[in-house]
């Protein structure tokens, strides 16, 4: 056994707080890089209170824990707060891999959400486009509530065939949930996470309190849309989408509770993603009018000199953007450290015993910018995926997470990503203030990050080419 090993080495942090002082105030992912150059590790380790975190800083280390040992490393780290008190551990990101459903999820979200499924809501996702670019038009200084309202109409048509009004319940209610849901499991928030025991204490301290009305909420909440489609569903007059079609699916029979948490996972993985992925790419082209410039001539020539507007049927042909894509995805990572993973069984891995129960962090910011995959790695630079037989890995593989947890909604990001680009490119050019400075680059910290807005010009292109 490994037993006799030592753990991979790490800042040993104080007691009953472990590092998590040390991580306050700091963007975690660039902290554990230090920590993995510092102690010339790539696999560092260390704990936050009383739980053991492990980190794996580079790609070789994420592969083979992550990607191949998927029977050991597919699970998550339980949140008591969540799971238990506020009863959310059978949402599709937090159910553990233990359980047989796990595997359900998977399997309906990479039915409903794939490639071939994609198809057929493509004529709602070229209509979602076409009201994007009548949004920027009236108001482009407004260009992130616009970016924001596309997406959620697209995942509310994907998801229960609902169309969006102005001020809509549906999206209040989305909301509400993924900031509940946030704040719920906010790490470091909740005692009861780290010492268990805490939760059999008397159900009137204020966090038993606090749990049970969320749990009430997001009870009340998930189910707001999923009612919706079955009360259409038995009126005879929906419009098909990924609910509706699994619970009509004849066999195997499915269980609809199980459809419901799916149909939830829509919104809560798709919603924030997109979103953060597409305001970086509409900063980035006002920083780099050269990549600009060079996508819009694809776009034009794809689209015969702008003679139409660009839709989903065209990405195969946008071979540039595609790269634009990839290096926003690289520069502008949205999912620094995907989600945490957690080891269900003692493991080792060159020499260091990895624990039982130990919290597995992939650092996919730091893979994004390793100058051994990436040269030159702080340079957006779309030409580095253009250059025929290059070795550079697509960034697709770290972006959308590992193993059995990877992101069953990729297929979703790329068609709606290319096509929101196309569009706005093929309508559009967007440039810096004049007289302004260039602006820093900066991200967010958040489990998703976001580009810190500055202030970019956004007009209509002429209309001769
Ligand atoms: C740019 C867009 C997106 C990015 C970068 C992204 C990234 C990720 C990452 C990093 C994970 C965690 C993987 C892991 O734990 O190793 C994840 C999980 C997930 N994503 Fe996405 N995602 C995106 C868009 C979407 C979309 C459009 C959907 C749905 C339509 C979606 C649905 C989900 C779901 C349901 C999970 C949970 C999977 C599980 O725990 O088994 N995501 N995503």
């Amino acid at each position: 056994t490994p037993n006799g090993l030592p753990l991979p080495p790490g800042p040993t942090g104080t007691w009953f707080y472990g590092v998590s002082k040390q991580l306050r105030g700091v963007v975690p992912w660039q902290q554990y890089l230090k920590w993995s150059e510092h102690f010339q590790s790539p696999i560092i380790s260390f704990l936050v209170y009383n739980r053991r975190v492990v980190v794996l800083n580079d790609h070789v280390a994420v592969h083979d824990l992550l990607n191949k040992r998927t029977n050991i490393y597919s699970d998550r780290p339980k949140s008591w707060m969540y799971h238990d008190l506020c009863a959310r551990g059978d949402t599709v990101f937090n159910i553990s891999s233990l359980d047989p459903r796990h595997r359900q999820y998977r399997k309906m979200l990479q039915t409903g959400l794939s490639a071939h499924a994609m198809e057929s809501y493509w004529p709602g996702m070229d209509a979602a486009a076409r009201t994007l670019v009548e949004d920027f038009r009236r108001d482009p200084s407004a260009f992130q509530d616009h970016l924001r309202k596309s997406v959620v109409a697209i995942i509310m048509k994907v998801a229960y065939g609902y169309t969006i009004t102005e001020n809509d319940q549906f999206i209040r209610a989305a909301e509400e949930l993924a900031k509940i849901s946030g704040a719920a499991m906010a790490p470091g928030r909740w005692l009861v996470d780290y010492y268990p025991l805490l939760r059999f204490l008397p159900s009137w301290l204020p966090f038993h309190r606090q749990a049970q009305e969320w749990k009430e909420k997001l009870e009340y909440l998930s189910s707001i849309p999923f009612d919706w489609v079955k009360k259409q569903m038995a009126s005879e007059k929906f419009e098909p989408s990924f609910t509706s079609r699994l619970l009509s699916n004849e066999a195997p029979k499915v269980n609809e509770d199980m459809v419901k948490w799916a149909g939830n996972g829509l919104y809560g993985g798709a919603a924030d993603t997109v979103i953060s992925a597409m305001i970086s790419f509409v900063l980035l082209m006002a920083v780099y009018p050269a990549v600009q410039k060079k996508a819009q001539a694809e776009i034009d020539e794809v689209t015969d000199g702008r003679a139409r507007q660009p839709g989903c049927a065209d990405k195969a042909d946008a071979v540039y953007l595609v790269a634009v894509m990839k290096e926003v995805l690289r520069y502008a990572p949205v999912a620094n450290i995907a989600l945490p993973h957690r080891a269900t069984e003692e493991d080792e891995y060159r020499g260091y015993r990895i624990p039982k129960d130990a919290t597995v962090i992939p650092n996919t910011w730091a893979i994004m910018r390793d100058a051994s995959l990436y040269p030159e790695p702080h340079k957006f630079d779309p030409e580095r995926f253009m250059e025929a037989g290059s070795a550079m890995p697509d960034p697709r593989t770290f972006a959308f997470g590992y193993g059995r947890r990877t992101c069953p909604g990729i297929q979703f990001a790329k068609t709606f990503l290319l096509l929101m680009m196309s569009t706005i490119l093929s309508n559009y050019d967007i440039g810096l203030p004049v007289d302004s400075a260039p602006p820093e680059i900066d991200f967010t910290a958040g489990i998703t990050s976001h580009v810190k807005p500055f202030k970019v010009t956004i007009t209509s292109r002429s209309v001769f080419v």
